[in-house]
């Protein structure tokens, strides 16, 4: 029986997805699963890194295991990127929208580990996503997405199935984090 895990962190726009991620990396050595994208990159992002920054030509070139359009743009991951991380750890990470973590949670059953984070306040999510340096007219299109306001909610098809944590204060999200990978490692079976 396998005992490997792919946490999927999933939520809306600036929830702190790739923060929780990074932390897991460098708290656990959970290694990222990097997906692709058509999306230009961010300052400071690189390719191979944070994405495989791809042409809408590329990216329509490699085989997914699930794929979708976010605020205009494609993003897509594999089972070839699960496998390669799961060569180096048990335990990895992915950052998805919420339909990807639906579509994770069906294919992948209890291999997923599904954490929705929230921040309810909305006012302080859109500053944060200013102080992350996100240029205002990307910040306007995607919260003028259908996307946006879809994440906004733990969909249907994760309740029951996701862990929710609320990322408002960053010590409670890591105590949360802390609790939850604690309980995978004691028992990858019995945590589920
Ligand atoms: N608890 C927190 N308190 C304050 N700032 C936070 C907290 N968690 C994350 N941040 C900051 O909020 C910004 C957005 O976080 P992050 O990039 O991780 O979000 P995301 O969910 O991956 O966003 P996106 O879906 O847009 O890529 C970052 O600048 C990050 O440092
Ligand atoms: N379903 C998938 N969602 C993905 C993938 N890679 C990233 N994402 C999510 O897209 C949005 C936008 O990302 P951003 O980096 O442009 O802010 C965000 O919710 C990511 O979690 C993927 O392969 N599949």
């Amino acid at each position: 029986m396998t005992h490997n895990k792919v946490f999927v962190i999933t939520g809306p726009t600036g929830s702190g997805k790739t923060t929780v991620s990074q932390y897991m990396k460098e708290h656990y050595n959970m290694p990222q699963v990097i997906t692709h994208t058509t999306r230009s990159p961010r300052a400071g992002e690189q390719d191979g890194v944070d994405y495989y920054f791809e042409t809408p030509a590329s990216f329509a070139t490699k085989h997914y295991l699930e794929h979708v359009t976010y605020s205009g743009n494609q993003y897509g991951s594999s089972r070839e990127g699960l496998a390669a991380g799961w060569q180096r750890s048990p335990f990895i990470s992915i950052v998805l929208d919420t339909a990807g973590a639906v579509t994770y949670a069906k294919e992948l059953g209890d291999q997923a580990v599904i954490i929705y984070l929230e921040v309810p306040n909305q006012q302080a999510l859109l500053e944060r996503l200013t102080k992350r340096g996100d240029q205002q007219a990307r910040i306007e299109r995607r919260v003028a997405s259908k996307e946006y306001l879809r994440d906004q909610q733990l969909p249907v098809g994760l309740v029951g199935h996701a862990q929710v944590i609320v990322n408002d204060d960053w010590a409670q999200t890591q105590q949360a984090l802390d609790q939850l990978i604690a309980q995978y490692q004691t028992d990858p079976q019995s945590a589920n």
